[in-house]
């Protein structure tokens, strides 16, 4: 289980308590439904908030206009005729197009029985003139992709799209379209968001995420033991140097240079110093040395040619591995012997290419973190996988491994081997940038030094480096290294 922020009740900080972080994977949320059933929370009570939520995002976002709610079969559609009656009862002009109708007796038919005003044909033309349409189709646990009449229909739309659970199509465990989604301005998501809000491409199409609470009796969700969160302060705490420390105890980080690119191991020596460790070593080769040696600060002590043997073991020592790495023997050599010392280990970028094809080389590092080509080259097929379902392709890489895998993207995805899964969204595109991936192994390597475990110390290195990067034009990795400071102020100001 994450460590959640301790925190003392008498602080008035702690209204600052972080938003619930879980993700609900659409059987967890039948498995809620269920759940609130037979504490006497019924269906019908949970539509009628969603429904109300739906009609409150569309009053608090727009002034009255033409509303056209598209309705489909099942129970997302249920909470579309609970929102047309609303709106309607509000003064709102509102016509529904049903895609077909629920069963009968089923609670959604209950709920468009109910409604007595303007119904158009599920067609094109219904859309055409509305001034907000509200997509109530399909929610988030679509198992087919979207019906072709439903495409046509949300394609034709040119209004602003209030978007119930999820934009119809959208499947909500993985973020993938099945078929067709159409971008929403606000998508209103069910008492908690779900991994398709967070994943790409599905956090583009969700435009404005509401997250509204249905009125669960309390306990249920805890009851879940749900597995997935969206990264962030709820998930960690940050480590903050005490007065009582000193440089050895907050972790021994040597970042291991290849002999052609040892700006990359500044790099990552420069996250790991930001990031807080207490000492910094790059190992690097006479020549590379002679290249960080000239008038570079960042990198901190610089060893030329080092024996391994003379740098593996000790207490508190962390290597950062793959930063500018040629796959040399030498660089093999190295790996064997850290894992050999039983060493604390990142493994990124050339250390990574070590190990292409040959996962099991991975065994006894503590964090990888792999880009999309870098986790096809180790893993194969799992590179397939994580096409259509990053999640699980990194949930099934750190079962093989038993290192945490930290899987790049604008939606990286942290994953533990005993099934943890935390997803980020707070890097600014500005992190695409060459060298941004060296300060992220850096970071790693410092939470690591810093006691936390593999898994909080990789969502924590992810979210702080989202955090430090500065947005707009011309920013550089050098620059990402130098916000660190700045990210754990807002950390600290806001959660500690
Ligand atoms: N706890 C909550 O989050 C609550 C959510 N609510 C709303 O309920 C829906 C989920 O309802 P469900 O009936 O399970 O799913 P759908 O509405 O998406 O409809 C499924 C329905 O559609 C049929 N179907 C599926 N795929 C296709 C297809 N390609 N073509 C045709 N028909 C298809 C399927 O057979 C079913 O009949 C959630 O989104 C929320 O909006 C509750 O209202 C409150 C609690
Ligand atoms: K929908």
């Amino acid at each position: 289980m994450p460590v959640f922020p301790r925190r003392d009740d008498k602080n008035p900080r702690q209204a600052t308590r972080p938003a619930p972080a879980e993700l609900l994977l659409p059987d967890e949320s039948r498995r809620l439904d269920q759940a609130a059933a037979e504490a006497g929370v019924s269906l019908e009570r949970l539509m009628a908030a969603a429904g109300r939520a739906v009609a409150r995002a569309a009053m608090r976002r727009w002034r009255p206009r033409p509303v056209v709610v598209l309705a489909g079969p099942g129970n997302n559609g249920g909470d579309g005729w609970v929102a047309a009656r609303l709106l309607e009862e509000a003064g709102w002009p509102v016509a529904v197009a049903a895609f077909g109708m629920p069963p009968e007796n089923s609670v959604a038919a209950e709920a468009a029985g109910r409604w007595r005003g303007v119904r158009v044909p599920f067609s094109p033309e219904a859309v055409g003139r509305a001034g907000l349409v509200i997509d109530a189709l399909f929610g988030a646990g679509l198992s087919r992709d979207l019906p072709a009449e439903a495409e046509a229909v949300l394609r034709a739309i040119r209004a602003p799209i209030l978007a119930v659970d999820v934009p119809s199509g959208l499947d909500g465990a993985t973020g993938q379209v099945r078929g067709f989604a159409p971008e929403a301005a606000v998508t209103v998501a069910l008492e908690r968001a779900r991994p398709g809000h967070v994943l790409l491409p599905g956090r583009d199409l969700c435009g404005a995420l509401e997250v509204v609470e249905l009125g669960f009796p309390p306990g249920l969700i805890e009851a879940l033991r749900v597995r997935c969160w969206r990264n962030g302060p709820a998930l960690w705490r940050l480590p903050v140097p005490g007065a009582a420390m000193h440089k050895h105890s907050r972790g021994h980080v040597v970042v291991a240079a290849g002999a052609t690119m040892p700006g990359a191991a500044r790099l990552a020596a420069a996250g790991a110093r930001r990031a807080g460790a207490g000492l910094v070593t790059v190992a690097a080769t006479t020549q590379g040395a002679a290249f960080l040696l000239r008038g570079v600060a960042e990198a901190g002590d610089i060893i030329a040619d080092p024996p391994a043997e003379a740098l593996v073991g000790g207490k508190g020592k962390v290597w950062v591995l793959g930063p500018g790495m040629v796959p040399d023997d030498r660089a093999r050599d190295l790996l064997a012997k850290v894992m050999e010392a039983g060493d604390r280990l990142v493994v990124d970028a050339g250390g990574l290419t070590l190990c292409a094809g040959a996962p099991e080389r991975l065994r006894g590092a503590s964090i990888i973190t792999p880009h999309g080509g870098e986790f096809g080259r180790v893993f194969g097929p799992l590179g397939d996988l994580a096409q259509t379902d990053k999640p699980e392709a990194a949930r099934q890489a750190a079962s093989l491994t038993g290192a945490v895998v930290v899987l790049k993207g604008s939606d990286t995805v942290v994953a533990a081997p005993d099934g943890r899964v935390a997803i980020n969204s707070n890097a600014p595109p500005t992190l695409a940038t060459a060298g941004s991936g060296d300060v992220l192994s850096g970071i790693c390597g410092a939470m690591l030094g810093q006691g936390l475990e593999p898994f909080e110390a990789a969502a924590a290195a992810v979210w702080l480096h989202g955090a430090a990067a500065p947005t707009g034009a011309g920013v550089v990795a050098e620059d990402v290294a130098a916000g660190i400071p700045r990210a754990f102020a807002q950390w600290t100001e806001t959660y500690a």
